[in-house]
């Protein structure tokens, strides 16, 4: 079974692919590497033994993407492709919304004229607002702060609708919480452009000697030890829920578009992850208290009751698997996928 996974050679996407191979699929992967390297296959290939189809395609260039469909004959769609750096989408907002929403509507059209309708689709927890309580559950609802949010609140709505005016569309909105670590091999991993704006690569840095010392985002929030709480999720348990909720689309007769929590359901504060990360890496991780980051907010997790109860999926690994199979993804590569591989 042909799956065509968007976005295939970036963080997530490349952690999917290498438990989609492990489990039988063939992959095609589309990307047009604005934040990922090809370098990713060669090491997808060393921890699977297998390889993907790989075509460098923009999802704003449909034509490309319509001769894809003609050439395998897909059967499902995974679609992490996007920009996804909050900071940056309130400076460059319409390119955020070109690339995200033109990129899917353009996926969407294809996708239909080849009358493929199973998708899964790379949702966020950031499209819970700043208003809602916690542990978030699904039925909430839906806003956000950011263009980036708003662009993943806006394809959630587009796809309800498609799914409203055509029932042959059958799609899972998975919700990622925090997303961290890597592969346990040490071969694939997060591999961010200039300064990480997320807390685990940037400590994974500080402990690899790139970075001097971390900032803390804020040492006053309504929390035990005053910084912000999250919901971390290590990446393999995230790719896993991907297949879990390919095997429901795949498997149900009655079509239907339902959106899931990935997360553990636990929330760590920034601390409890230093304070982690060193324990698993034997580094020391100097920080500062800074003032709190624009924003943020104090605390979310996840009620991940939904994703146990109907895809049958649940978080494995820890914390503490979490902070190893990062530190040892960062010391393996310092350079990311520019280093030479061992
Ligand atoms: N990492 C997180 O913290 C997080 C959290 C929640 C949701 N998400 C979502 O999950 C998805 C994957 O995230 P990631 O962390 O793997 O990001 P990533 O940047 O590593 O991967 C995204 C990939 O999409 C590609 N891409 C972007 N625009 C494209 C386009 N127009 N055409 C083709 N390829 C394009 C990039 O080159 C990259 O390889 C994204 O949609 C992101 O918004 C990520
Ligand atoms: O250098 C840093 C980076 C982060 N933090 C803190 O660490 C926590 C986690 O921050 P991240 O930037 O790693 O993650 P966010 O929760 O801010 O956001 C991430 O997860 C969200 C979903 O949960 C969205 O998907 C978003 O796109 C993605 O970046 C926050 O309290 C933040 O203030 C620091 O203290 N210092």
């Amino acid at each position: 079974m042909f799956v065509l996974v968007t976005g295939g050679s970036g963080f997530i996407g490349s952690h999917t692919c290498v438990e989609l191979l492990n489990q039988g699929y063939d992959v095609v992967v589309v990307d047009n590497l604005c934040n990922s390297s090809v370098e990713v296959f060669q090491r997808i290939e060393c921890i699977t033994g297998k390889s993907v189809f790989f075509h460098q395609v923009d999802l704003l260039n449909k034509e490309s993407l319509a001769r894809v469909f003609e050439t395998y004959s897909i059967q499902a769609v995974i679609h992490f492709a996007g920009l996804k750096a909050v900071g940056e989408s309130t400076q460059i907002p319409l390119n955020y919304y070109h690339n995200n929403l033109t990129g899917t509507l353009n996926l969407l059209d294809v996708m239909a004229q080849n009358k493929v309708f199973d998708l899964v689709f790379s949702s966020s927890a950031t499209v819970y607002g700043e208003n809602n309580p916690i542990p978030y559950v699904e039925h909430f609802p839906l806003g956000s702060t950011s263009p980036y949010g708003r662009t993943k609140v806006m394809i959630e709505q587009f796809l309800k609708d498609a799914y409203a005016s055509d029932n042959r569309w059958n799609v899972s909105v998975l919700r990622y919480f925090n997303p961290v670590g890597a592969h346990p091999s040490g071969l694939i991993g997060e591999d961010p452009n200039g300064i990480p704006n997320n807390l685990m690569p940037f400590i994974t840095q500080v402990a690899v000697g790139k970075r001097e010392k971390l900032n803390v985002f804020g040492g006053d929030y309504p929390t035990p030890d005053g910084t912000g709480i999250r919901d971390y999720i290590h990446v393999v348990d995230l790719a896993l829920g991907h297949i879990k909720a390919l095997e429901k689309l795949a498997s149900q007769t009655e079509k239907s578009i339902d959106a899931y929590n990935l997360g553990a359901g636990v929330g760590y504060s920034v601390l409890d992850v230093v304070k982690a990360f060193e324990k698993a890496s034997d580094q020391k991780i100097p920080y500062d208290i800074m003032p709190r980051r624009a924003g943020d907010i104090a605390e979310f997790y996840a009620n991940a009751e939904k994703a146990l109860s109907e895809l049958g999926w649940q978080v494995s690994l820890s914390l503490e698997d979490m902070c190893r199979d990062a530190w040892n993804w960062q010391s393996n590569n310092p350079d990311g996928y520019a280093s030479k591989l061992k």
